[in-house]
């Protein structure tokens, strides 16, 4: 997941872009970028870093123009230590496309091979994205009938790339002297969602707070499989570009990507939570009894929904025992596992007096690779705890994501091949408590007011738990294809890449 935004406006955009990118900071924090448009000239600052430090004064003010994009980006391909795979990316043919994404494609390597020796394009890092976009240009010069470019070109363009590109793809662009497009693969995998200000400034965003928090009433979501284009006197033109569109969200957004205060496909991220806190109840009252838990902490930050409904229907106190570090970001969206477990400590840290001689049962959203989860346990512990428990809002996370979220292999997730026994014994805990599948996608979809005019939705994404590709396309080729594309973003510096083993022995 990357976090993006475009924007056509009457008022120049470069603060504007900046406070959303803010906004969906949570989605990318290894790099940012920003393009504005002024009098069909692009003018483009991105670098590593999050947004705060990648964009000052200087970089603002050459930032001139009233249509434009950006991105915050968490590399699932290519290498995040490169500053030329921040996006957004620039062709200069036809007329001048930038273009962010936020997915992952999963024919990108013979789209690559593809591109070279058909299409004649040429291809200058591991990045995805760039594949996607030179995919775009040349199906956008095929398309194009004349000066100016006619949304229906544009709309071509589209069903083509639909018609050649795998995975996931929630995606921006600008075409310079144009408009803004913005689309999504046909099962609408990641997000994206549209607003519109008072100023009739119309904005396309990843998630809708980053609408709602720079001041744009939510319109409403951009259809799997459609096409979006705003020309640059802020004109709306729509159509779906796609043979068999469904709506497949991945679920992973409701559990831990999105923020808790955005509505993504008609379903509320702070309920989706809230839900899963109360299937969650029922999976611990048949392996623990509440008398026996003195209380309930959330492990800060993205479980805290699930942890207070899990506390108020289990009737026992809810409390904060960990205080984090809000300077710290995000530990599972870094790149590097020795990163990411140092980072544990430096985020979170503990109320001993909430766990001294104390039963407690903490709450997370996922466990992913068991970093958190293990540390926090034995901070627990040090703090005096008598009796650990842990319950993870959601299943075990047992497969390969290839759809965007950074766990390519299967190798480095703490429940791959092993029992829930095996993994508590890894982790520490007393008990450990596991949301079921069904359990959690029934959680989620009763988040779903059903609002008229909304796309219903077919099913989830939620291979990374259940082993079910939407796409339907995925094998086993694709997934060490896939894995290869990301391993250069290791630090190479980065010592430990192991995944987490059974206590005293050598792990399979
Ligand atoms: O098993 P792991 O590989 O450690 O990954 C899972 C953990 O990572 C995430 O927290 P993160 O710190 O990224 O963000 P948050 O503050 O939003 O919870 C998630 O909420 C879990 O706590
Ligand atoms: N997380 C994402 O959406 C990543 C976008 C793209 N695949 C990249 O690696 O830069
Ligand atoms: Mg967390």
């Amino acid at each position: 997941m990357c976090g993006i935004v475009g924007v056509v406006s009457s008022a120049p955009v470069n603060q504007l872009i900046y406070d959303a990118l803010l906004l969906l900071q949570h989605r990318g924090q290894d790099a940012a970028g920003i393009v504005t448009q002024q009098e069909r000239k692009f003018f483009m600052h991105k670098a590593k870093g999050m947004v705060r430090d990648v964009f000052r004064t200087r970089n603002m003010r050459a930032l001139p123009g009233s249509a434009g994009l950006g991105q915050v980006r968490y590399p699932t391909a290519g290498n995040a230590y490169s500053e030329e795979e921040a996006q957004p990316f620039y062709v200069n043919a036809p007329f001048g496309i930038v273009l962010v994404h936020n997915g992952n494609l999963t024919n990108a390597h013979a789209l690559k091979a593809e591109l070279f020796s058909t299409d004649h394009r040429h291809i200058n890092t591991e990045s995805d994205s760039e594949v996607l976009l030179n995919v775009f240009a040349h199906e956008l010069e095929r398309s194009t009938r004349g000066v100016p470019l006619q949304p229906e070109d544009v709309f071509t363009a589209v069903r083509n790339v639909h018609r050649r590109v795998r995975g996931s793809y929630a995606v921006i662009a600008l075409i310079a002297g144009h408009g803004v497009l913005a689309f999504r693969d046909p099962y609408g995998i990641r997000p994206l969602s549209l607003g519109r200000g008072k100023d009739g400034t119309v904005m396309v965003a990843s998630e809708s707070v980053a609408l709602e928090g720079t001041g744009h009433a939510f319109e409403r979501h951009v259809a799997p499989g459609e096409a979006v284009f705003i020309d640059l006197e802020g004109r709306l033109h729509a159509r779906q570009c796609a043979q068999e569109p469904r709506l497949n969200p991945c679920i992973f957004e409701y559990i831990y990507l999105a923020r808790p205060d955005s509505v993504l496909d008609g379903i509320s991220v702070y309920q989706a939570r809230l839900n899963l806190g109360e299937t969650l109840a029922k999976r611990v009252v048949s392996t623990v009894p509440p008398s026996e838990i003195d209380v309930i902490i959330p492990i800060p930050e993205s479980s805290r929904p699930s942890a207070t409904q899990l506390a108020h229907l289990l009737g026992v106190p809810y409390r904060e025992g960990f205080v984090k570090n809000r300077y710290v970001g995000r530990t599972f969206i870094m790149p590097g596992q020795s990163v990411r477990k140092k980072s544990v400590r430096q985020k979170l840290n503990v109320i001993a007096s909430e766990f001294k001689d104390r039963n407690v049962l903490l709450v997370d959203d996922s466990i992913v690779r068991g970093t958190t989860s293990r540390e926090i346990v034995q901070m627990a512990r040090d703090a005096g705890a008598r009796k650990v428990y842990l319950a993870s809002a959601a299943p075990p996370v047992r497969f390969p994501n290839v759809y965007g979220i950074d766990m390519p292999t299967a190798g480095e997730l703490v429940a791959y091949g092993r029992t829930v026994e095996e993994v508590r014994q890894i982790i520490g805990c007393d008990a450990l408590i596991y949301q079921d599948v069904e359990g959690m996608k029934r959680a989620v979809m009763k988040a779903a007011p059903g609002a008229a005019g909304a796309v219903p939705i077919s099913g989830f994404d939620a291979s990374c738990f259940d082993g079910v590709y939407v796409t339907g396309d995925i094998n086993p080729d694709d997934i060490a294809r896939i894995n290869e594309a990301r391993i250069g973003q290791e630090d190479p510096l980065d010592e430990d890449t192991s995944r987490l083993a059974l206590p005293n022995a050598q792990d399979a």
